[in-house]
């Protein structure tokens, strides 16, 4: 049977779930009878989906492909906004469990055929009448396409109970939706050749809830007996930026990273002239990003130009940068101190995933790997190379001040109160440069 359809039936029924998925958008998925989670795991990657269950009543299948379900080293290293909760449980489609209750979809791939047919109605009972989530998709073996299907003798496999027409999957469905309040579409995947009218190898079967008072049957009473039937065997919630300890992580990383490579790019273009003012350079690079229309994180994240940072040099009147509202950054003595706004104003990664500069100073003031200013409004990344640094403890302590710190007499009176901080402590700000995800 394998050989008659490209793809495999077992993938195009879990390609039709997909794209239903893809144009319904539920957020809550729940999948009954879901075998080794062959499903679950093409679902988790639709992130439309906040809580995606499994259940089974074979405990065995469940714990095979367990770890198919984790989030994967990428999901930690670039999380986004979305959420995913993934469960697993074990546990009958016969019986109720409020967890699984109000879910916006739910899928039960060739399980049916699986139930004895005596317990059809309870199925039916449990799904449309206690779980009534939004959608239901249902797919069961066709019979009439049994005649195709070569080398077959009775059932298609040894654990079907039943297999049923068309007539007789539709005269169940239609029976449910006048229960329970549904309307249903019938379609299906494995096409027969030409000619046959068989109908569809695999037949599915796509249920809508309707309005409250179409409902014919009301849904059996709330059972506390029942509400918790399952056993829970795995659940994880995958890294969202929603949450703060992941979003801190990350912005922690990228505040390092953009904060580093400015200083970097300030200590390598200055490299031919050691007396270079940091204040001139962002001037000037500042007014050039403006005229080139770049923003500072498409330059930053680009190698340095070292001519044209020397012409730049060379011109005068820089006085202002382009971005005149927002705090710019300067050095102070070796260290090199960034405003959280311009890191909110210049850094769109930064500025989206913080949102404003009240939360990022928020976020980062409990992050150990980020020094902050005393008042948290600025970030201080040391600038001393390592073998820089005993030679220049030995002359702080006699020069009080740098040509560099003069410069920013506008900023200086501002940042006073910090400036003892700045040299009591001594010790580089930023440990890494490097942890940025
Ligand atoms: C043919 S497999 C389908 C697996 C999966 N839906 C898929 O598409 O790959 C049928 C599954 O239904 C499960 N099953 C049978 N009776 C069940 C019941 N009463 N409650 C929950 N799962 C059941 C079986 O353990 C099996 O994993
Ligand atoms: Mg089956």
């Amino acid at each position: 049977m394998a050989s008659m359809f490209n793809p495999s039936l077992h993938k195009q029924r879990h390609q039709f779930v997909v794209d239903f998925i893809q144009r319904n958008k539920p957020k809550k998925v729940v999948d009954l009878g879901c075998g080794e989670c062959s499903l679950l795991s093409r679902l988790k990657f639709r992130r439309e989906i906040e809580l995606l269950v499994g259940v089974d009543i074979d405990e065995r299948k469940l714990r095979r492909k367990t770890l198919g379900l984790a989030p994967l080293s990428t999901d930690f290293l670039q999380p986004t906004f979305e959420q995913l909760r993934v469960e697993l449980y074990h546990g009958s489609v016969l019986e109720k469990d409020a967890r699984v209750r109000g879910f916006d979809l739910v899928t039960s791939i060739e399980v049916i055929e699986h139930l004895h047919l005596a317990d059809v109605k309870c199925f039916s009972a449990v799904v449309f009448g206690y779980m009534a989530p939004k959608a239901v998709i249902i797919s069961t073996p066709n019979s009439e396409f049994n005649p195709l299907l070569p080398g077959l003798s009775g059932f298609r496999h040894s654990d079907h109970k039943f297999e049923w027409t068309r007539a007789e999957f539709t005269s169940w469905a239609l029976e449910a939706c006048c229960h329970y309040g549904y309307e249903v579409e019938f379609t299906g995947v494995g096409r027969a050749p030409q000619g046959q009218q068989v109908g569809f190898c695999s037949q599915i079967a796509v249920f809508h809830r309707v309005r409250r008072e179409n409902i014919c049957n009301v849904p059996p009473g709330y059972d506390p007996e029942d509400e918790f039937s399952y056993t829970q065997l795995y659940s994880v919630n995958y890294p969202s930026l929603r949450d703060n300890n992941t979003l801190r992580r990350v912005l922690v990383s990228e505040v390092l990273y953009w904060t580093e490579t400015l200083k970097n790019k300030w200590m390598e273009e200055r490299s031919g002239d050691p007396g270079a003012e940091f204040s001139s350079w962002l001037a000037a690079r500042g007014k050039q990003l403006h005229e080139n229309q770049t923003t500072w994180q498409e330059y930053l994240e680009h190698p340095s130009d070292q001519c044209s940072t020397r012409a730049l040099w060379d011109g005068e009147g820089y006085d202002h940068l382009p971005s005149a509202e927002h705090q710019q950054p300067f050095t102070l003595h070796s260290s090199l101190w960034v405003p959280l706004g311009f890191l909110c104003s210049c850094i769109p990664k930064v500025s989206s995933l913080s949102g404003s500069v009240e939360h990022l100073k928020l976020l980062l003031m409990d992050a150990p790997e980020v020094r902050l200013s005393v008042d948290g409004s600025a970030v201080i990344v040391n600038c001393l190379q390592q073998n820089d640094q005993n030679e220049k403890e030995v002359n702080d302590i006699e020069d009080t001040g740098s040509a560099d710190a003069c410069q920013f007499n506008s900023t200086a009176e501002r940042v006073e109160d910090w400036e003892d901080e700045v040299y009591d402590e001594g010790s580089p700000c930023v440990k890494t440069s490097s942890g940025r995800v």
